[in-house]
């Protein structure tokens, strides 16, 4: 059956056509965004859900979205879905980093010749017919200073657009590099510095418990009389109540305000206000940037769903589309490694150590750990996935140790899995042959070779004559059929091990039954 993908906000129907064309059924619902329950009645058919910001993807909706893989966001701040609950539930969360970053930048620099040349108050006032020739004084922007709070993709391309308006650039971020403002041609200060410098100030950070009212009441005393305040980023960034009053008394000369700490904005403090420019959410809205991103996120879901490719992606490891195929059967291997050593496993895991040796140690090995992590897990719990897996490690205080070396072995490449509890070490190891199919090539350090099947049976003995026989009589009497038998044994005499598929699963009985045969020590149904 063909995925089928929700599409909740107005995206640019560009999307439409790609979903179609990728093999996936798409329903274009942009009015379920602003209906929460509309939007809950239906999420439960959906694979895909492709967004923008007016659709909020609550843990709710989370907890309705059974058949939900992936979540896109046709744009860049993902503050409308909660990321915890999509991880927990194993939903990839993906967003397009890029695609409406220079019209967003180009709408701050809209914003502050709005209020250098208080443009929308003039308009007004000009086709109302009162040709208020001296009320509109303006400023220039010429040789002004303009602070950026946030220098990530949108700031910086401000920061560019400023300098060729012949501003100097001041940047306040805790992330940026001493060398990345050279390059871009702006000085990297303080918050205060910054406040206390700039003519103009505009806001480019996500909206973090860091930058919540980041220009509070006492950053505003901070700032120069006559500042302008600009934020196309987050409502929540500004105090708006403290803004508002600095706005009556003239101590800030003007705002422009393309967000809202609610929205959408029907009403505002800040609306009515001295030289106050408000826009709805605009920032990203041009028709180049809506094709974008809406090309891009379709692209992305798609490449999802069709082929494993995760780019994007804000709660999972990057995997490429050219990499995908070649990943996918080391990804296999990788869950089924982790699943024989997490179904082995009966007490608490303290560490889960990867070794990736061989070509395998050029690979995605963060996904791949993703994968075992999900094959050790999965005995546990009901629903985990390489999204999940990693932060329930963490959760539960599992550590996880990779390694990767270069080839030392008989093997190309192979990966071994070991997880240390508090009785015990135990270890697995597996390659990939050319066929593409994973195999077990090491159990506990004894070498042997066998590929995965559906139903298997782990035996450890000891190496004495006699142990095969009565137990190949045990499998024939119980009705089970042998598809392949694999022995292993440290040495002559010493431990041995069987590993079986079967064609059909074990009942309990008969693995007491094998377990009290003369020199087993540990009989354990696997499934794959
Ligand atoms: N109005 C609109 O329609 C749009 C708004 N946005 C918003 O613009 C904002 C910026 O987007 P991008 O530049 O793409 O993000 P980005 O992630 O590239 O840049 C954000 C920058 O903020 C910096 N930062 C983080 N915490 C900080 C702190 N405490 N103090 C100072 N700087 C801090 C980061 O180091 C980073 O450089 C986001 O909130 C995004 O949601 C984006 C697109 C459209
Ligand atoms: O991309 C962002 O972060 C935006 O804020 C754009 O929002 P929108 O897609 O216009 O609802």
């Amino acid at each position: 059956m063909a995925p089928r993908v929700l599409i909740s906000d107005q995206l640019s129907e560009a999307a439409i056509q790609i979903f179609k064309n990728r093999g996936i059924d798409v329903d274009f619902r942009p009015e379920l965004g602003k209906d929460k329950d509309a939007l809950l009645a239906v999420i439960g058919e959906y694979d895909g859900l492709a967004i923008r910001s007016a659709t909020k993807v609550t843990e709710k909706v989370i907890a309705a979205a059974t058949r939900l893989k992936v979540i896109g966001r046709a744009g860049i701040g993902v503050d409308n879905v909660d990321i915890p609950a999509a991880t927990a539930k194993g939903i990839i969360v993906m967003n397009t980093p890029f695609g409406n970053a220079i019209t967003t930048a180009e709408h701050a620099i809209a914003m502050m010749f709005s209020l250098a040349r208080q443009i929308p108050a003039a308009d007004a006032s000009t086709q109302a017919g009162k040709w208020e020739k001296s009320r509109f004084m303006g400023v220039e922007i010429t040789g002004k200073t303009l602070g950026l709070i946030g220098c990530g993709n949108i700031g910086s391309i401000v920061a560019d657009r400023a300098i060729g308006l012949k501003m100097k650039v001041l940047a306040f971020d805790p992330f940026l590099s001493a060398e990345r403002a050279r390059d871009l041609g702006v000085e990297k200060v303080e918050l205060d510095g910054l406040l206390a410098r700039a003519d103009f100030i505009t806001l480019h950070t996500p909206l973090t418990d860091k930058t919540r009212n980041i220009i509070s009441a006492d950053a505003l005393m901070k700032t120069k009389r006559g500042v302008y305040i600009i934020n196309c980023a987050r409502g929540g960034l500004v105090d708006e109540v403290a803004l508002r009053a600095a706005l009556d008394t003239g101590h800030v000369a003007g705002a422009g305000f393309d967000v809202f700490v609610e929205e959408p904005a029907k009403e505002n403090v800040l609306f009515g206000a001295p030289n106050m420019v408000c826009t709805p959410h605009l920032g990203a809205s041009t028709e180049e940037a809506q094709e974008n991103v809406a090309l891009q996120v379709a692209e992305q879901i798609s490449d999802y769903l069709m082929s494993g490719a995760v780019i994007n992606a804000l709660n999972m490891p990057s995997i490429s589309a050219e990499e995908a195929p070649r990943l996918t059967p080391f990804v296999r291997l990788a869950e089924q490694l982790g699943s024989f050593a997490g179904q082995l496993t009966e007490t608490g895991i303290r560490k889960i150590r990867i070794e990736y040796e061989g070509t395998i140690a050029d690979m995605n090995t963060r996904a791949l750990t993703a994968a075992a992590l999900t094959g050790v897990l999965t005995p546990v719990l009901q629903t985990v996935n390489m999204v999940s897996a990693p932060v329930i490690a963490r959760e539960r205080d599992i550590q996880v140790e990779e390694v990767r070396r270069g080839q030392m072995g008989a093997y190309e490449t192979y990966m071994r899995l070991t997880i240390v509890t508090d009785r015990q070490e135990r270890s697995v190891a597996g390659t990939v042959f050319a066929d593409g199919k994973p195999r077990i090539i090491q159990v506990k350090g004894i070498n042997m070779e066998a590929s995965f099947g559906p139903y298997m049976l782990y035996i450890t003995n000891e190496d004495k004559p006699g142990f095969i026989g009565k137990f190949g009589s045990l499998l024939g009497e119980a009705g089970i059929n042998i598809a392949t038998f694999n022995l292993g044994r440290t040495g002559p005499g010493g431990d041995a091990i069987a590993l079986l598929e079967v064609d059909g699963e074990v009942p309990a009985a008969t693995l007491t039954a094998i377990e009290s045969l003369p020199l087993v020590k540990q009989a354990k149904a696997l499934k794959f």
